[in-house]
């Protein structure tokens, strides 16, 4: 991490039991990367306490140490016998969030922030292209990336607060002047983006997933709470999904912190979504805002797509931009990657879509939102990634099963476990479907299934380009293997 001049353990708003106020050369949370004069931030990890790497640090010259009463007890003689200054925080993840934001000492001046279980990469992007439309130079970050008017990897959907700052200053230092981000659950527990200055936030929808992490309903609403029970500050506005019973709760949680809220919904809601029409490459979307109504067209497919859309108009009006200037752009909103993407057409016009529906509810909520726009059958590929939430795998089984009218089961990102193992699960919910071991002999035999008028829907691996088994990335690409099962079964391969 690239140092900055004459930064005192203080001036991040940290102070040592001992009253030491050293300079510091960098920030870690990583021992491997502490240097002489960093300040290391020890933190309570799922697996291990970073406090057991603190004599690794000192050895290779941490100045100071931040961590919690435990961290403190396990390591605090080898601290002192080191010389080196100790800060023990109730709450050191976020007290790492806050230095780290003044340390890096930058971020767009317009952010905003989304979570929920599905739909933050959609929001976030369309606000993004919103900015962009108008005239705004703007990002979206999160798991595809940093993308817009700059682009940078990321690692995370919601980077760890020194990645998240580092990226922040630079895309600011780059003319950056407006930012939607991605809150995950994980985040927004391990307070990464606590630092961050939002002006709204965002709230989709709270169904099931990441219990592998959170192990209760209670402890993940908890966890996406934090965005406006704490992050979101008081003068931020609260823009809600009335729709989802959550919404309600998460604008109770704003409202009683004194935050403006905004409401978006299909029931009511200040954005109110009136009327919806499909046809074959997208929707007609009528909606009032402020007594007045509004019709604009949507080139996207998906009924959701248009719940995410008004999701991201509302917090761009939010920020404080003029709603009609705001709707105006709602026409040139492009597909997000992964998101309904369509991927090839057979000769015979049935069409292959790929989504990154990876819980039961997006799998159930694409294969709903690809009907209106199927003349024929619906055909789904599922699968369920290993190393995650093993009760979702057979609800995701049979949301496909109750969707679609033919299922594959195959592996998405097996990671260190046996791909057999969850796909059986899987099947548990769908016990009709076929099972594929290989993913690319999936998307060729429903490919092959294909009739006029019918469709495809890839599920779950979305924008990713690789297949996680064990430690291994292969390459894969559903777009890509779409497009090939396509040109060879259409004779069309050179
Ligand atoms: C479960 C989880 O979120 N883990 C994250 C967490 O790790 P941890 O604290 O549990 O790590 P640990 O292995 O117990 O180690 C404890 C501490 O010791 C430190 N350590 C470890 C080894 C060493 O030699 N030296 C050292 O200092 C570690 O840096 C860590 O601070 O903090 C790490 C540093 O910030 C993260 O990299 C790590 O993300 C892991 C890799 C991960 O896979 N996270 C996923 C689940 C995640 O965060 N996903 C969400 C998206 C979810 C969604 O919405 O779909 C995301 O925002 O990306
Ligand atoms: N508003 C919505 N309601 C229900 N399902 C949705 C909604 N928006 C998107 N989805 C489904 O969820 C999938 C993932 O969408 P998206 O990537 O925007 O969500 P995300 O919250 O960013 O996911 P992640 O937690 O992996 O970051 C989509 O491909 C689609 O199947
Ligand atoms: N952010 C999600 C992405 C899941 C994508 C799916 N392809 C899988 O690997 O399960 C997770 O890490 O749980
Ligand atoms: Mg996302």
């Amino acid at each position: 991490m690239t140092s900055a001049p004459s930064i005192t353990l203080n001036s991040l708003g940290l102070m040592a039991a001992g009253g030491e106020n050293p300079t510091l050369s960098s920030l870690e949370v990583d021992s491997r990367r502490v240097k002489d004069g960093t300040l290391f931030a020890a933190m309570p990890g799922s697996v291990v306490h970073g406090a057991s790497f603190v004599g690794k640090a000192l050895e290779q010259g941490a100045a100071a140490i931040l961590t919690d009463a435990e961290g403190a007890e396990l390591a605090a003689d080898e601290i002192r016998a080191a010389g080196a200054a100790l800060v023990i925080s109730e709450q050191p993840r976020e007290a790492l969030a806050r230095a780290a934001a003044l340390w890096f000492g930058g971020q767009p001046q317009n952010m905003i922030a989304v979570t929920g279980t599905n739909g933050k990469t959609s929001v976030s992007t369309f606000v993004r292209q919103i900015w962009i439309e108008m005239g705004l130079a703007a990002v979206n970050l999160g798991t595809t990336g940093v993308e817009g008017a700059w682009t940078a990897p990321l690692a995370h959907t919601t980077p760890e607060p020194i990645t998240l700052h580092r990226t922040l200053a630079e895309a600011a230092k780059n003319g950056i002047t407006h930012a939607a981000m991605e809150a995950s659950s994980h985040g927004l527990d391990q307070r990464r983006l606590d630092g961050v200055v939002l002006q709204a936030a965002g709230f989709t929808n709270f169904t099931q997933d990441h219990l592998d992490y959170h192990e209760t309903f209670e402890a993940y609403f908890d966890a996406k709470a934090g965005l406006f029970a704490r992050v979101l500050p008081e003068d931020g506005v609260a823009v809600i999904n009335i729709d989802d019973p959550k919404g309600v709760d998460m604008a109770a949680i704003a409202k009683a912190r004194g935050c403006r809220v905004i409401t978006v919904g299909r029931d009511g809601g200040d954005l109110h979504l009136t009327a919806q029409r499909f046809d074959a490459t997208g929707q007609d979307l009528r909606f009032e805002w402020g007594g007045k109504t509004y019709q604009k067209r949507l080139e996207l497919i998906g009924g959701f797509q248009a719940d995410n859309v008004l999701l991201a108009a509302a917090l761009v009006i939010a920020c404080g931009a003029e709603p009609t200037e705001v709707f105006d752009t709602i026409p040139h909103l492009t597909t997000v990657r992964g998101r309904m993407q369509l991927a090839a057409t057979r000769d015979n016009s049935a069409a292959v879509f790929v989504d990154y529906a990876h819980t039961p509810d997006a799998v159930a909520t694409a294969l709903a939102a690809m009907r209106p726009h199927v003349m024929g059958r619906l055909v789904a590929i599922v699968g369920a990634g290993g190393d995650r939430d093993t009760a979702k795998r057979p609800l995701m089984g049979a949301a496909a099963a109750q969707h679609a009218d033919v299922v594959l089961v195959t592996d998405d990102n097996p990671r260190s476990e046996d791909p057999a193992t969850i796909r059986a699960a899987v099947l548990e919910g769908c016990p009709g479907a076929a099972e594929f071991g290989d993913r690319a002999e999936a998307i060729l035999r429903g490919v092959d299934l294909l009739g006029p008028g019918d469709a495809l829907l890839i599920a779950g691996k979305g924008h990713e380009t690789g297949q996680t088994i064990g430690d291994d990335v292969l390459p894969f690409d559903d777009v890509e293997q779409a497009s090939v099962a396509v040109a060879a079964l259409d004779g069309r391969l050179t």
